[in-house]
């Protein structure tokens, strides 16, 4: 084994090289495959195909105010001193349809109701007496005022998002409004979840030194997050010959884009995913980083497989430094980083000499600080579950004092 260590950075081009449209892996996610959504279920998701208005926004000239529809001709010169009387000739409710205001009259409009044909603007109801057969106006309103033309927000024909837009609230809000009911997305990356270790419980009551498996969850619900789906969650026990039985049967579906596994990476006598996959090409090196120093990456079968530690503390925070970006990039997310924040410490810490330490941490984001939270050990899943942020102390640097600025990475966001 190779005892120089590989930088994160490294890692993360590795990571990044099996995932993206360029690199060797020809079946994974590199080159999603679109499909075709309805809206209810398009939030989160990458657009494939820009989208173009099949209608103007809004649709027809309508009222920006509860008022009244007149011809700015007939109010001009209006005041509260000298004001202008017209008759009410109706009402135009919101849903109501286009109708015609004679000369020397108004009618009582509602907001989002169509402004009558011959109308030119709407005087609101508060510079008004409110009348419903004759109205005193007050003030004048010039030709266009609180009238919203056609197409004014969106015109017909033109490309209201782009390729790679992300969808949330206010683009479903928008295709909803232009009629559209399905979009074009990215397919979200299809990820098999193996966790390995024959301590790991079958049974929901573990017996004499066995633990429940906190992996799958985890990197199931990690993977979700990051905009994938774990389409299946398995376990295998530290059995090599059982491990390769059971990747190359659920790979022959052709169904999964990667393969995320956790334990079985480091230096015992069982492990069983390094036993199984170093022989077939996936390499397995240290990465000066703490926690997550053992690390796997590879192909197999063409297939991009990602082999991470076995502590849950470092199977996940191997998840946000290596596997999170590269799976958002891959199917086209315009933000694969979490945001980074600038913030000071308010409990002094020494980095480690040699590697970049990703310690758990609490912001306060009206302070600007964060609080370490837990200690730096890869065994503290409890700590990690209160925690919103990870401090990335880089090797080898200063001791950091009270109030000494460090770079977080926001786990809240992004
Ligand atoms: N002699 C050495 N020992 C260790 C080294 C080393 O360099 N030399 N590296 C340590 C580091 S750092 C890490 S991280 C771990 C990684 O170990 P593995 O990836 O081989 O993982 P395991 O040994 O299988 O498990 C480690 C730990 O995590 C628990 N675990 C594993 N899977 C799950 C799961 N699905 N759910 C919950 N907990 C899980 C497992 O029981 C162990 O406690 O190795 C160090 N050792
Ligand atoms: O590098 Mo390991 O992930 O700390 O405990």
């Amino acid at each position: 084994m190779s005892t120089s260590l590989r930088t994160v950075a490294e890692h993360q081009q590795h990571v990044a090289g099996l995932l993206v449209p360029d690199g060797p892996a020809a079946s994974g996610p590199g080159r999603p495959p679109t499909e075709t959504v309805d809206l209810d279920a398009a939030r989160g998701r990458v657009l494939a195909a820009p989208v173009h208005a099949p209608e103007p926004l809004p649709a027809f000239d309508n009222s920006a105010m509860d008022g009244y529809a007149v011809r700015a001709v007939d109010v001009a010169g209006a005041t509260a001193q000298q004001p202008v009387t017209l008759p009410v000739a109706g009402d135009v409710p919101a849903g109501a349809a286009l109708t015609d205001l004679a000369p020397g009259t108004a009618l009582r409009i509602m907001t989002g109701a169509p402004v009558p044909r011959g109308a030119d603007a709407v005087v609101e109801v508060e510079v008004t007496d409110g009348g419903t057969d004759v109205v005193r106006i007050d003030a004048a309103r010039e030709a266009g005022r609180f009238v919203r033309p056609a197409g004014s927000d969106v015109s017909a024909g033109q490309q209201v998002l782009a390729e790679g837009a992300l969808l949330g609230p206010a683009q479903v809000g928008l295709l909803a409004a232009l009629g559209i009911t399905r979009v074009v997305v990215r397919r979200r990356p299809r990820v098999l979840v193996v966790s390995t270790g024959s301590e790991l419980a079958e049974d929901p009551v573990p017996g004499a030194g066995q633990i429940r498996d906190a992996n799958g969850a985890l990197l199931a619900a990690a993977v979700a997050e990051a905009g994938g789906v774990a389409v299946r969650r398995l376990w295998v026990a530290d059995d090599v010959p059982a491990f390769l039985a059971l990747l190359d049967s659920e790979l022959a579906g052709g169904d999964v884009d990667l393969v995320l596994t956790s334990g079985g990476v480091s230096a015992g006598a069982y492990e069983v995913v390094k036993e199984a996959l170093g022989p077939r090409g996936v390499e397995f090196v240290k990465v000066a980083m703490q926690p997550g120093m053992p690390q796997g990456s590879g192909l197999v079968g063409g297939v991009p497989v990602v082999c991470l530690p076995g502590n849950p503390v470092s199977a996940l925070t191997s998840f946000e430094v290596f596997v999170r970006p590269a799976l958002r990039r891959a199917h086209g997310h315009p933000v694969p980083h979490r945001p980074v924040l600038r913030v000071a410490l308010t409990e002094p810490l020494v980095p480690l000499a040699g590697k970049r330490q990703l310690r758990r941490g609490r912001l306060d984001r009206a302070a600007g600080t964060v609080t370490p939270w837990g200690p730096a050990g890869s065994g503290f899943l409890g700590w990690f579950a209160g925690a919103d942020a990870l401090i990335d102390l880089p090797p080898a640097g200063a001791p950091l004092n009270v109030g000494d600025e460090v770079e977080v990475w926001d786990l809240a966001s992004g």
